[in-house]
């Protein structure tokens, strides 16, 4: 793993557990709900050497795209999480899965932390975090914009010329029942062949295979969690009956999901979120399994803030992500980011950064304005 057996131990003295609330530049509607802003975990572990590793949790102010919340994510944290790695002592980040393996499920929140290991362990090292997961360096990210379900198609349709006027190299369009086939028909219409997608978000059934057969037409990369946000078998019979390819994102929150989901061909594409599975180690996992079985991967998002956009960005540099992934700018989401520089994306590709780590810096004045909640835990 990268470094073998010379590297640097890690000794987490200290944890700083933040409360964060940022104001998306617009709201962003799903099939679950509508999001204006993010209110969200942010954790800070510091080592004996003063170093940071800074992670954040992806979870959602409520439980509707998955089960976890900011405020169970909170919890966790303080009451098994912090407690379980102060004045531990860990020789790769792997060690936190482990150490995280007695606690059932809670994803999102060990996520938080074993990030942050993550980028502690890459900054012990002075190695930047893609080299730490094994990613190449100079490997161009390429990224599209995930467009939330919108009242009128003209105005969906501005959206996305103004998009693909900036190069980004994929459009996704969140759908739902009754805003589905005329919403993709009339996109194709004025765009016959951009690289297009639609994400269901669970919204839909069995039952419903008559409408999703009618997509069929578009031409679509693909169609992301159409069925049950915990199902893998009856993916499994929709895509027989598909040409287009289904890609798992709800379904898969482990190695062993990914596992089933491949073996029963309940999909041929995966979303890998780092969050959604606990973390870069499980992430990894995945990704070399899909790799082994030529199931392409992307990386989506879940509206991160900058410290979640990095991790995104040095997962992304691993070969098996061959498709655009959801970690678009900084500026797409928020007036500003927590992280210096903020990530920009020129003609569809992030704008590389060298540095030990997630290579961003955290802007302290702006973190410092968003943070409402700050706790320090010490071993
Ligand atoms: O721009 C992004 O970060 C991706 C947005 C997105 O699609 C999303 C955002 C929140 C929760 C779930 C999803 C999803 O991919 O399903
Ligand atoms: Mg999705």
């Amino acid at each position: 793993m990268g470094m073998g057996m010379n590297s640097q131990t890690i000794h987490p003295k200290e944890v700083v557990l933040r409360r964060l609330n940022m104001t998306l530049n617009q709201p962003f509607t799903t099939s679950f709900g509508t999001e204006t802003g993010k209110d969200f975990c942010l954790v800070e572990v510091i080592d004996e050497n003063g170093n940071s590793g800074w992670g954040e949790s992806v979870a959602m102010t409520g439980p509707f795209y998955n089960e976890e919340t900011t405020e169970t994510n909170q919890l966790m944290l303080e009451n098994y999480l912090i407690p379980a790695i102060l004045g531990k002592t860990f020789h790769h980040p792997d060690e936190a899965n482990e150490l995280f393996a007695p606690i059932r499920r809670n994803r999102m929140a060990k996520s938080t932390l074993e990030t942050a290991i993550w980028d502690l362990y890459a900054k012990n090292n002075q190695i930047s975090l893609k080299q730490a997961l094994g990613g190449d360096e100079q490997k161009q990210i390429e990224v599209g914009v995930s467009i939330g379900i919108h009242d009128s198609v003209e105005e969906l349709l501005k959206v996305i010329e103004g998009k693909i006027s900036n190069g980004l190299r994929k459009i996704k369009l969140k759908i739902k029942p009754g805003k589905d086939v005329e919403v993709i028909r009339e996109v194709r219409k004025v765009y016959p062949d951009i690289p297009l997608m639609a994400d269901a978000n669970s919204a839909y059934t069995l039952e419903d295979i008559g409408v999703l057969k009618q997509l069929e037409e578009f031409n679509l990369m693909m169609i992301e969690q159409p069925l049950q946000s915990d199902d893998i078998l009856e993916h499994s019979l929709l895509q027989k009956q598909l040409k287009t390819p289904i890609c798992l994102d709800e379904s898969i929150c482990s190695f062993k999901d990914a596992k089933e989901a491949i073996e029963l061909g309940s999909c041929k594409i995966i979303n890998i979120k780092i969050g959604r599975v606990g973390g870069l180690s499980e992430a990894k996992k995945i990704h070399d399994l899909c790799k082994e079985h030529g199931i392409p991967v992307w990386c989506g998002g879940m509206l991160e803030a900058g410290v979640g956009r990095a991790h995104n960005i040095a997962l992304t540099s691993l070969s098996q992500f061959t498709i655009p992934g959801d970690t678009g700018p900084s500026r797409h989401y928020w007036k500003e980011d927590i992280i210096s520089p903020e990530v920009t994306v020129e003609n569809g590709i992030v704008l590389a950064v060298s540095g030990p780590g997630i290579g961003y810096a955290i802007n302290r004045d702006v973190l410092d304005r968003y943070t409402v909640d700050k706790k320090v835990f010490s071993a």
